[in-house]
């Protein structure tokens, strides 16, 4: 069984790889150079850890070696780690269960950002926690959506609601509620549709989604997550913005770390939304889904080998 602290360290190794090699290993150096510094800033830049929180750990660490020019790289990556954790307080996303009605998370976001993969990892993982998860395909605009999460739940056996293709997604989460209610689930994950933010139609029917479910439950979806790919960088915190704005959002999902050098992109999320960082997807398995952790993400980026190993 990988630790969770290997997980976070194996999904973000192309992060941690592109900073280390575009540094030169700074910090696993014994002493900073002249050029380390710079190389440095550029590496932050190059895995999207955005302009402000790049500058505020370039510029302590000037400081810090104008003090004292046998600075070493472990120095360093405390620096770095301090400010990210900093920057990143309050950013833990926590699921408090409802009791005695089912927990609603609808998970929602752009095409292919990996809902439908997010919503088969989670059922999965809670019943690993011994709960008892219903996922619904609220999909029904891609029919190879409702067909995908049939299958997973087929292979993880997890109990399923879903609709005809091209029915209306909101009846088909009032019956998923229904039935979560009626079989005794805990947990209900809401599969939506892939929609643009722009679309005004597609977010009138996230808000409908949410009518239907209140019918039910005044505080239903209780999380509403916007699954972000995080290989999109910070170029995604302009999509979450406007998600945000228009349907309310109470926190993220950042899928796809594993397949991309802007790891750091979650730093600037936060810093620009304040809006917490519930979990983490780190591949295509129904196991690669992680709770986020500010520790466990800064150290995988900033902890030493002798660290990150034990
Ligand atoms: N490497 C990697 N791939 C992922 C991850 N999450 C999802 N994917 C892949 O991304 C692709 C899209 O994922 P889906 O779950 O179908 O995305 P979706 O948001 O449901 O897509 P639409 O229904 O079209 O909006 C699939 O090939 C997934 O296997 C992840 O954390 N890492």
């Amino acid at each position: 069984m990988l630790s969770i602290f290997k997980k976070f360290k194996d999904g973000l190794s192309k992060s941690a790889k592109s900073i280390a090699e575009k540094t030169g290993g700074v910090f696993g150096r014994k002493k900073l150079d002249a050029s380390s510094i710079e190389e440095l800033e550029e590496a932050l830049f190059a895995s999207d850890f955005g302009y402000e929180t790049t500058e505020e750990i370039i510029e302590e660490t000037q400081k810090a070696y104008k003090k004292d020019k046998d600075l070493r790289g472990r120095e360093v990556a405390a620096i770095g780690s301090s400010i990210l954790k900093r920057v990143l307080s309050g950013s833990e996303g926590r699921i408090q269960f409802v009791e005695g009605s089912p927990t609603v998370i609808c998970l929602i976001g752009v095409n292919g950002s990996g809902k439908t993969t997010t919503t088969a990892k989670l059922g999965h993982q809670y019943k690993l926690d011994g709960r008892n998860p219903i996922v619904a395909a609220c999909d029904t605009f891609r029919a190879a959506a409702i067909e995908q999460l049939k299958e997973w739940s087929s292979r993880l056996g997890l109990d399923i609601i879903s609709g005809q293709h091209g029915a209306d997604s909101a009846a088909v989460a009032f019956d998923a509620y229904q039935a979560a209610k009626a079989r005794g689930h805990d947990t209900l994950i809401i599969d939506t549709a892939g929609r643009l933010h722009t679309k005004s139609n597609l977010m009138d029917e996230l808000a409908k989604i949410r009518r239907v479910l209140q019918k039910h439950d005044e505080a239903a979806p209780h999380y509403s997550l916007l699954v972000v790919d995080g290989s999109l960088g910070s170029n995604s915190i302009e999509q979450a913005r406007v998600f945000n704005e228009k349907f309310g959002l109470d926190g993220l999902v950042v899928t796809k770390l594993d397949g991309t050098s802007r790891g750091g992109a979650l730093v600037g999320i936060y810093r620009e939304l304040k809006l917490p960082i519930f979990f983490l997807g780190f591949g295509e398995k129904p196991e690669d889904l992680q709770e986020y952790r500010i520790d466990n993400y800064v150290d995988a980026i900033f902890g030493s080998e002798q660290d990150q190993e034990a």
